[in-house]
């Protein structure tokens, strides 16, 4: 959309739903990444959730699984930072009443706001329709080396997730394991998260997803069962009713962590030849939360390709 004159093809082994992403609960709420500066993660944050914000009031909000979603972050004790960073950009973002605060005898203190939540894969799908509409061609296929893409395009935009570890030999990206359960349970409205961030309740349209599991440098992408029983009974401690949940279906992603999301251009050369690469991977925890930002500026990276190309073809005319 930003560059109309352009051809783009999407290349991965895999899409949805068999990604990282179709893994997520796919909730609005930041993760700091220690190595990029706090205004520059809110800025990402907020630019993400105006744009969904936007989608999920219009008609297309059901198709492209996007929905407001209200609820409580709960803590044994009072947190060093009562207002997070991006509490200015979530919806209505206030502490817990007390009487609130009954429903979970064993938190002392808790923050009740209004997020958004993306439904995946209802959300990629819509995506790939969007790009299917402009004739984006998407391919299926392994890239060994992104060489391999040289005599096909001009710019490479690199967002292999916890790929590129192997792809482009990434040794400071590392995978954070996740194992959550996505379960039947209508009755559930509310978000329910501990504070520390490794329990959690998050409803989405079709199922609810419960979690879960922070394993660094773990690549197992096989559920473990006694981890299941974990947690849901974490979770059943905090919201009983999910006692009755139906459909348990257990769900393993690789967050791909870094200090801070790879957001470059990068000039590759090989005998003589170069190959323009924009990066944009590494979003750990926090993909589906800054997702339209770190896209924003990739597309403005890309814009700089594209003059240093035309520079460069306007020099090989003269
Ligand atoms: C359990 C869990 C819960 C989460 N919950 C949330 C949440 O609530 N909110 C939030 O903001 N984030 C959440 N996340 C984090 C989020 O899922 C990630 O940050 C996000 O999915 C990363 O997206 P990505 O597009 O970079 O990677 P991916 O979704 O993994 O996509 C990478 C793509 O690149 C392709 N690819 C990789 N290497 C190659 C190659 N060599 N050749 C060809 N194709 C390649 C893959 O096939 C895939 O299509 C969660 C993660 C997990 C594991
Ligand atoms: O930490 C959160 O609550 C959002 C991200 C998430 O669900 C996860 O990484 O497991």
């Amino acid at each position: 959309e930003t560059f109309p004159a352009c051809s783009l093809a999407v290349v991965a082994d895999r899409f949805t739903p068999d990604t990282t992403s179709d893994v997520a609960a796919g909730m609005l709420i930041p993760h700091t990444a220690p190595g990029t500066p706090i205004h520059v993660q809110k800025q990402w944050f907020k630019e993400t959730f105006t744009y969904l914000f936007a989608i999920s009031n219009s008609a297309e909000a059901s198709e492209a699984g996007i929905h407001p979603v209200s609820g409580w972050q709960i803590f044994k004790s009072t947190p060093k930072e009562e207002l997070p960073f991006w509490s200015d950009i979530v919806l209505g973002f206030r502490p817990m009443s007390e009487a609130e605060l009954q429903k979970f005898p064993q938190h002392r203190f808790g923050q009740a706001f209004t997020t958004l939540k993306c439904d995946c894969p209802p959300y990629l799908l819509w995506l790939e329709k969007r790009l299917k509409a402009k004739d984006v061609q998407l391919y299926t296929r392994k890239v060994a080396n992104l060489w391999e893409l040289h005599s096909e395009y001009n710019i490479v935009v690199n967002c292999a997730g916890i790929g590129a570890h192997q792809l482009v030999g990434d040794q400071k990206l590392f995978p954070v394991r996740g194992q959550v359960l996505k379960v039947h349970a209508p009755w559930v409205k509310n978000f329910v998260r501990d504070g520390d961030g490794l329990t959690y309740i998050y409803p989405g349209i079709h199922s609810v997803t419960l979690g879960g599991t922070r394993e660094k440098e773990s690549w197992s992408l096989s559920p473990d069962p006694s981890t299941t029983k974990d947690v849901f009974d974490r979770c059943c401690s905090l919201e009983p009713s999910l006692q009755r949940a139906q459909d348990i279906r257990v769900k393993v992603g690789l967050r791909p962590t870094r200090a801070c999301v790879r957001l470059q251009k990068e000039v590759l050369s090989q005998g003589g030849a170069k190959l323009l690469v924009v990066h944009n991977y590494g979003h750990g925890a926090g993909g589906f939360s800054t997702h339209w930002g770190t896209a924003k500026e990739a597309a403005r990276l890309v814009g700089e390709c594209i003059a240093y190309l035309q520079g460069s073809s306007s020099r090989a005319k003269l």
